[in-house]
């Protein structure tokens, strides 16, 4: 059951961050209000008199930490969350010691945010009523769709935080599977238009033929099987957003049309003469590379500019390999929401998961946790299952290439599934995803059979010790680990 709302106050000196912030614990059912000073925070602690207290630590007029007991002896029920960037065990260890209620360190999960201020509030309602409602446990159900702490993800939250205020249109970059869709529901979700409709149109989906009716509907008799006049999905999207999904697929004479509408506010339909007025906000994307089809005459330079107003860049999964983990865990999170056996997922298994490339991104990883939740017999995911689920594409600690059927066929069977569906994943980046794969298991094995020794593995390996340090932290191999896992499995 969801909580009931709660009066919160939420400062920080970053715009942005109290602004996406406010936003989420908005639609979070919350009420809300957001300040950037030690100054207004205690303004509003009187003025506001809030139930849950967010509060970044360095703030412009002073250290944000410092005046924590005070406002607690103020107010005994307040529930405090600190926010920091300063992500260091000192500053955890000052906010609980001063009794803070949670501690989170920049950059942090939206979602986790959400959970900490649900949790507050069961905590602080506990208290008033010591009698104890249970009902009240879970915190606010809002889903919010992106999962992503890493450095990378913030940026992503910063612009879209900066464009949910105005109409500008977004142009959205990112190879498959990186979350482009859900960034652009995102901003119509929590932005001026979210009670007006969102329309999708996928440029790849739609026969070519068919996509200019498609998108600007079309008068009975235009072409044969009209049989009534039908609007499009500019129409459809009136007041709303519409979303040209893959828009580096659309044929030249559709995108003719489409930087007329852009530039007129206007539809004609196909067969048609009057031009109907429509107000939609666009958001574009696609994993293409758009420069090089305009050098190569195949996408319009000038439609580029009309849609290229604040680009949107989604780093793949393997450049934010950090977020794995929590990811990985909340698809098993929403695996058993949808009906699946709920499943948890071991340190080993997840620190395995981050090893992958992940050539499909969030995707992939997505169907794969939905794959092992339900083939796996145990309640916990193991590094074993994840191995099974990944095949030949994994590092295997007990490898040996003759029960794999040789490397040769492996990096055959590699190299076939990954230009099926190359051209637009594997575009320019096939050799180094090879090498990420095959490169971590062999400096694990020459690690493990030196005991650690990275001198003497560096030699093994004919390579400079310095680059052999810098490998393992590209691949974040921790040699110390690596013995650890390999004496715990004997
Ligand atoms: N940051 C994220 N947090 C949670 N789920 C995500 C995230 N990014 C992507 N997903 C999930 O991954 C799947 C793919 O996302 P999405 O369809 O938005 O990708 P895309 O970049 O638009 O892909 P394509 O280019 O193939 O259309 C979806 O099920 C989506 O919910």
């Amino acid at each position: 059951m969801t909580i009931a709302p709660g009066r919160i106050l939420v400062i920080d000196d970053d715009q942005a961050i109290c602004l996406v912030v406010g936003e989420a614990l908005r639609r979070a059912g919350h009420i809300v209000k957001i300040g950037g000073t030690i100054a207004e925070r205690t303004q509003l602690l009187s003025s506001f008199d809030p139930e849950v207290l967010v509060t970044d630590i360095k703030l412009p007029d002073g250290d944000g930490l410092d005046d924590i007991v005070t406002i607690m002896e103020d107010d005994p029920r307040i529930r405090i969350i600190i926010l920091s960037a300063q992500n260091t065990l000192n500053t955890a260890v000052r906010a609980t010691e001063k009794g803070a209620f949670e501690y989170l360190p920049k950059p942090f999960d939206l979602n986790e945010l959400t959970r900490a201020v649900g949790d507050a509030l069961v905590s602080r309602r506990q208290t008033e009523h010591a009698t104890g409602d249970s009902q009240d446990e879970e915190g606010p159900t809002e889903d919010l769709p992106l999962v992503g702490r890493s450095a990378a993800m913030q940026e992503v939250y910063r612009t879209i935080a900066r464009v949910l205020a105005n109409e500008l249109t977004i142009l959205v970059l990112g190879e498959s599977g990186t979350g482009k869709e859900l960034v652009a529901q995102a901003i119509h979700r929590l932005g001026q238009r979210r009670d007006r409709p969102f329309v999708a149109v996928n440029m790849a989906a739609i026969p070519r033929e068919l996509i200019e009716a498609d998108l600007f509907g079309y008068e009975k008799g235009a072409f044969t099987g009209a049989l009534n006049r039908t609007a499009g999905k500019f129409e459809q999207a009136n007041g709303g957003t519409l979303f040209l999904d893959e828009i580096g697929d659309m044929p030249l004479e559709a995108q003719t049309r489409l930087l007329r509408v852009l530039q007129s506010g206007e539809v004609t339909t196909v067969g048609g003469s009057s031009p109907v007025k429509v107000d939609v906000r666009i958001i574009a994307a696609t994993n293409k590379d758009l420069p090089r089809l305009i050098a190569d005459n195949r996408f319009r330079e000038d439609l580029y500019y009309r849609l290229n107003v604040v680009p949107i860049s989604l780093p793949s999964l393997r450049e934010r390999r950090d977020d794995i983990p929590l990811l990985a865990r909340h698809f098993l999170e929403t695996a058993a929401q949808d009906g699946l056996p709920r499943k948890a997922l071991d340190s080993e298994a997840a620190q395995l998961l981050t090893l992958y490339n992940w050539p499909g991104n969030v995707r992939e990883l997505q169907n794969v946790m939905q794959r092992m939740s339900v083939l796996s017999r145990e309640d916990v995911i193991s590094a074993d299952m994840v191995r099974q689920n990944l095949g030949l594409l994994m590092p295997n600690v007990e490898g040996d290439s003759a029960t794999l059927g040789g490397i040769d066929v492996a990096v055959r069977e590699w190299a076939r599934r990954r230009l099926a569906i190359s051209g637009t994943a594997g575009e320019g980046v096939l050799h180094d995803d090879l090498l990420a794969i095959v490169e971590p298991v062999l400096l694990r094995e020459t690690l493990l059979a030196v005991e650690g020794n990275q001198i003497r593995a560096a030699s093994l390996l004919g390579i400079n010790r310095n680059t052999l340090r810098k490998k393992l932290n590209d691949y974040a191999l921790d040699p110390t680990r690596l013995r650890q896992m390999e004496i715990s499995n004997i």
